[in-house]
């Protein structure tokens, strides 16, 4: 009170009014030199980046090979640069040290995915590892995939399910070679794996003789989901349109989304069936995730649309990756028969031409490993991982990066630098026999499973299924191609790079006991 009373008193005074209110002048003019000048302090600039339009930006520019033409980019604008995708802004990193940055350095930070629009219909609103933000219920899920689903000890109980579904593949293939028939050595693995993968997730569940039409409708979903998420999206351009979907992607996911919901519905009633009927056995994956969901449903809200999001989690996670390392890796042994016969001779020391490979030879495969390396490093299957998001902005290598921009990793470019790898182009798993590299993350020259706190929660499934159908193709069959040919290696980009053309040879059976191929 005797404060403001003096200071009315002071106002009232025809000499100090003036004195105040000079006072409270130049305050003013000095707080807005000061907020002036703060404003034009140079805050780190953005990346360098080619021109685009208004509005639209670059979009209009990009081409479909992504990696290769962000590769080209980089030779220009650097190993950080930025592109307007429409209202988005996206950052293309082609460096390790950068990729350190963000990976290592700033992994929190970067630790949420950009989560494409469709993905929220197919993915139950996006509430599975993939897209799920970063935070606890990420946390819990990944926790629970390493310790129980995905654990190396968890995979050898279900050593079963896989071997099973190879050996009939091996069965089909020994089949042709008899009668010399060429085959699409490309549709072959493709049966193969997503058969390898759902017989993991509910083999042990669905019966044997629905197992092949399940199998079959599976597979036709997966490709109609896979197909729709690569298609560019005006919703993921300009986010604030996406409600209107206006090119009707979202509702076209819809369709194939519900199927396999009513699909998977009716496999977890056969296997809530079971546990309560029969004795049957089980040992697959679905199993456990009803167990867990059992378990967590007070404490975590572990809700049955998440049991299935999990599941769809694994079938896109899982099956594509694989099938297009083994399609990769037996083209490049196809175009190099002196790699193919090493690793053939490899396979005939260890497992003898009187057995079958069996899973657990392949610790014992030093040089199929280093196939499965290289075949990685030079198509990376992932070729920009998964686009990360930056929860908040941050400045690396001297620029910012705003909060929620989309930031490939062009791990595929980064994987042929040929100031890391001589002669990068070339097929060469020599050098990975010396194991310097290996499939952690930890070295940011070579992280074909990504790296950091979003490194590949399957990476010890994708080895196992990888290794173990490489090898007992190799090991069972000799392979021609056509008269005088060699095969095309060129890549297509997509979710996942796989090979533009068909892989087609003749098998020719190697195992001189026909009770092998049985
Ligand atoms: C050779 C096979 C595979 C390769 C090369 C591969 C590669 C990758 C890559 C690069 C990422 C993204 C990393 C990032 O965003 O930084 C990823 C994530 C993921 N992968 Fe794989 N993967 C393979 C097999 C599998 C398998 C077999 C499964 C499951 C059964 C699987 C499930 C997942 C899931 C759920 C994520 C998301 C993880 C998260 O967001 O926390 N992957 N994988």
């Amino acid at each position: 009170m005797t404060i403001i009373s003096s200071l009315i008193k002071i106002l009232s005074r025809r000499d100090h009014l003036d004195y105040v209110l000079t006072v409270i002048a130049l305050s003013s003019v000095l707080w807005y030199i000061w907020l002036y000048t703060k404003s034009k302090r140079p805050s780190p600039p953005l990346p360098p980046g080619p021109w685009g339009l208004p509005i639209i930006g670059n979009l209009p520019f990009l081409k479909p090979e992504l990696h290769t033409y962000f590769q080209d980019l980089a030779k220009k604008h650097g190993p950080i640069f930025k592109l307007w995708l429409g209202a988005k802004l996206a950052i293309v990193v082609t460096s390790s040290d950068v990729a350190r940055e963000i990976l290592k350095t700033n992994d929190v930070i970067f630790a949420n995915h950009d989560v494409p629009a469709v993905a929220l219909v197919n993915m139950y609103g996006g509430i599975d590892i993939a897209w799920s933000p970063y935070g606890p219920r990420w946390r819990m899920l990944r926790k629970l995939c390493v310790t129980r689903i995905l654990s190396n000890a968890r995979l050898d109980l279900s050593v079963d399910l896989r071997r099973r579904e190879t050996r009939r593949t091996i069965r089909y293939l020994a089949d042709q070679a008899r009668v010399g028939s060429p085959v699409n050595l490309g549709d072959q693995i493709f049966v193969m794996i997503l058969n390898v993968v759902t017989q993991m997730l509910w083999g042990a569940t669905v019966e044997e003789e629905e197992r092949e039409i399940v199998g079959a409708e599976f597979s036709e979903l997966v490709r109609q989901m896979n197909d729709l998420l690569v298609e560019p999206n005006i919703s993921d351009f300009f986010p604030a349109l996406s409600r209107f979907d206006l090119q009707g992607l979202a509702k076209r996911m819809r369709g194939p989304a519900q199927k396999v919901d009513r699909l998977f519905d009716q496999i977890i009633n056969q296997r809530l069936g079971i546990d309560k009927g029969s004795e049957k056995k089980g040992g697959d994956f679905l199993e456990v995730l009803l167990k867990i969901k059992d378990e967590e449903d007070d404490k975590t809200d572990f809700t049955m649309n998440l049991v299935k999001a999990l599941l769809m989690d694994m079938v896109l996670g899982g099956t594509d990756t694989s099938l297009h390392v083994i399609e990769f890796a037996m083209a490049e042994l196809f175009n190099k028969p002196d790699i193919m016969k090493r690793a053939q001779q490899e396979l005939d020391e260890v497992v003898g031409k009187d057995k079958v490979v069996e899973e657990s030879h392949t610790t014992k495969l030093p040089y199929i490993l280093a196939i499965m390396k290289e075949t990685l490093r030079l198509h990376t299957v992932a070729p920009l991982l998964v686009p990360h998001r930056p929860s908040q902005t941050t400045v690396v290598s001297g620029f910012t990066i705003p909060q929620d921009s989309k930031v490939f990793i062009n791990v595929w470019a980064i994987h042929r630098n040929p100031n890391v790898w001589e002669n990068p182009l070339e097929f060469d798993p020599d050098r990975f026999l010396d194991k310097s590299y290996d499939f952690s993350g930890s070295d940011l020259n070579y992280f074909p499973f990504g790296s950091g706190r979003r490194l590949c929660v399957g990476m010890a499934m994708g080895e196992r299924v990888v290794l173990y159908n490489i090898a007992t193709l190799l090991h069972s069959f000799d392979w021609e191609l056509p008269q005088g040919k060699r095969v095309d290696i060129e890549e297509k980009f997509g979710i996942t790079l796989k090979l533009k053309n068909p892989l087609v040879a003749t098998p020719v059976l190697r195992l001189s006991d026909p009770n092998l191929y049985l």
